[in-house]
């Protein structure tokens, strides 16, 4: 199996949202959770997403990670590897989207990255290097309060260059909006300048197509789903995708058995998302104390499940407002509070399928990545989008059979995306 473009996912919703872009613009794409066991049967793609957990882990046991898998896609024929990024570029100053970048480039013989979080499609956008969510700066939009990557700046040249060892550059809106020549000519003037990553302004995806051409040209980019659809769309437009259509029919056979929604994302998305499942569905909401407390919160949710989950879905939900978790971080800190819920939250997805579920929304990047590791599952197929950045999923070679999953990330689907994903899941 030759790849034509590999991809490093920081985050396993964060992969499914990238494999789902790629594969609406016409790449064969699968999803694998880390990098496979060569037992595994992939099917013949013309793109692979490794699904890594590294958004908030220390920045160096990210980058062997992330250089490992490098080596692994290459090792598959990718000529060029996307670093998958939040969106909303969800790092600390301490954060790894620097350090991961230098580290593929390095890797790939040097050379200045293109970077670029804008995603117009879920409201994305980058002007003059500021990137904002819908109408907003970063740094006024939700993920000021975010759990873990709190975002108070919303200039990424600024926030990039914080996390760099070398110079960080901004290719302007009115260089991308003159064409493929003129962004060559500005990134050869950075070049010239010492500069070893350009953030890059998009609005709209015409400037991710010319965006994902030029990335094309070298060997590493660093971006969230829009730069995915360029890189995809060039690729395209190149001729070297085969002519196999991507299709996503296969991933949503029937799988039956139960259904069940797990939260740990504290997004505002979700939080509403949650209050409208309430009205349709049996919710669960957990106590974070007790969750800290020990295992009796644990064993009080699975019961609670066991009780209602054979007349229909169920909720059970860690999310709460940005006031509450800021208490409990307060008391237990940022990174054991966190740790501590995914933990939960895994073990009672693992129970749950264990009762017989089947059918599985998991809401959060962490709360996701710690599911999916408890369940080892070890690869998926891209089914349908439920909203954009969301597809169903279908596990490939799971010890517990196949199942249908949609890994959520938290700001991401509609306030009715509950049952929205569970309609499209049988
Ligand atoms: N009540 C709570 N108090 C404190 N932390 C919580 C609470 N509930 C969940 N968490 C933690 O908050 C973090 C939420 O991160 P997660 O990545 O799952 O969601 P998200 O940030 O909304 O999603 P994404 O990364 O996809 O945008 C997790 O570490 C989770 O364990
Ligand atoms: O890019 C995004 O916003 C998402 O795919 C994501 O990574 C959130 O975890």
């Amino acid at each position: 199996m030759a790849i034509l473009l590999g991809s490093i996912a920081d985050d396993y919703t964060g992969a499914s949202d990238l494999a789902n872009t790629l594969t609406k613009n016409g790449l064969r794409t699968v999803q694998t959770v880390g990098i496979p066991d060569p037992s595994l049967s992939l099917p013949d793609v013309d793109a692979v997403v490794v699904s890594l957990k590294i958004r908030s882990v220390a920045a160096a046991d990210a980058v062997a990670a992330a250089t490992k898998a490098e080596r692994w896609l290459r090792g598959r024929g990718a000529a060029h590897v996307l670093y998958k990024i939040c969106s909303t570029f969800d790092s600390t100053d301490a954060g790894n989207i620097g350090p991961v970048t230098e580290a593929l480039s390095e890797a790939a013989g040097g050379g200045l990255v293109l970077v670029t979080p804008a995603f117009p499609e879920t409201g994305r956008t980058v002007y003059l290097g500021h990137l904002f969510v819908g109408g907003q700066p970063l740094n006024e939009s939700p993920l000021k309060d975010h759990p873990l990557n709190p975002m108070h700046d919303a200039n990424l040249v600024r926030v990039m260059a914080r996390q760099s060892r070398g110079e960080v550059g901004l290719v302007d809106l009115a260089s991308i909006g003159a064409g493929a020549d003129a962004v060559r000519a500005r990134l050869e003037a950075l070049r010239a300048a010492g500069v070893r990553s350009a953030i890059a302004d998009a609005v709209f995806e015409r400037d991710l197509e010319t965006l994902g051409a030029i990335a094309l040209e070298t060997p590493v980019s660093t971006g969230a789903s829009g730069l995915g659809l360029g890189l995809a769309r060039a690729l395209v437009r190149s001729g070297r995708v085969s002519s196999a259509v991507a299709t996503t029919a296969d991933a949503i056979r029937p799988v039956g058995g139960l259904s069940a929604i797990v939260a740990g994302s504290c997004s505002r998305a979700t939080l509403q998302q949650l209050e409208v499942a309430e009205r349709s569905m049996p919710v669960l909401r957990l106590d974070p104390e007790k969750l800290l407390a020990g295992p009796d919160e644990i064993a009080r949710a699975i019961s609670w499940a066991g009780d209602r989950i054979s007349a229909g879905p169920v909720v059970v939900a860690a999310s709460a407002a940005p006031e509450t978790v800021s208490r409990l971080q307060a008391q237990y800190g940022r990174d054991a509070s966190g740790h501590a819920i995914e933990t939960a939250t895994s073990i009672i997805a693992a129970e749950l399928v264990a009762r017989g579920v089947r059918r599985l929304v998991v809401a959060g990047g962490e709360t996701s990545g710690a599911a999916v590791d408890r369940l080892a599952i070890p690869a998926f197929l891209i089914g349908p989008e439920i909203a954009p950045g969301v597809p169903v999923l279908r596990t490939v070679g799971n010890a517990q059979g196949d199942m249908l999953l949609a890994l959520k990330s938290g700001n991401f689907g509609g306030e009715d995306f509950f049952t929205a994903a569970l309609a499209m899941m049988h």
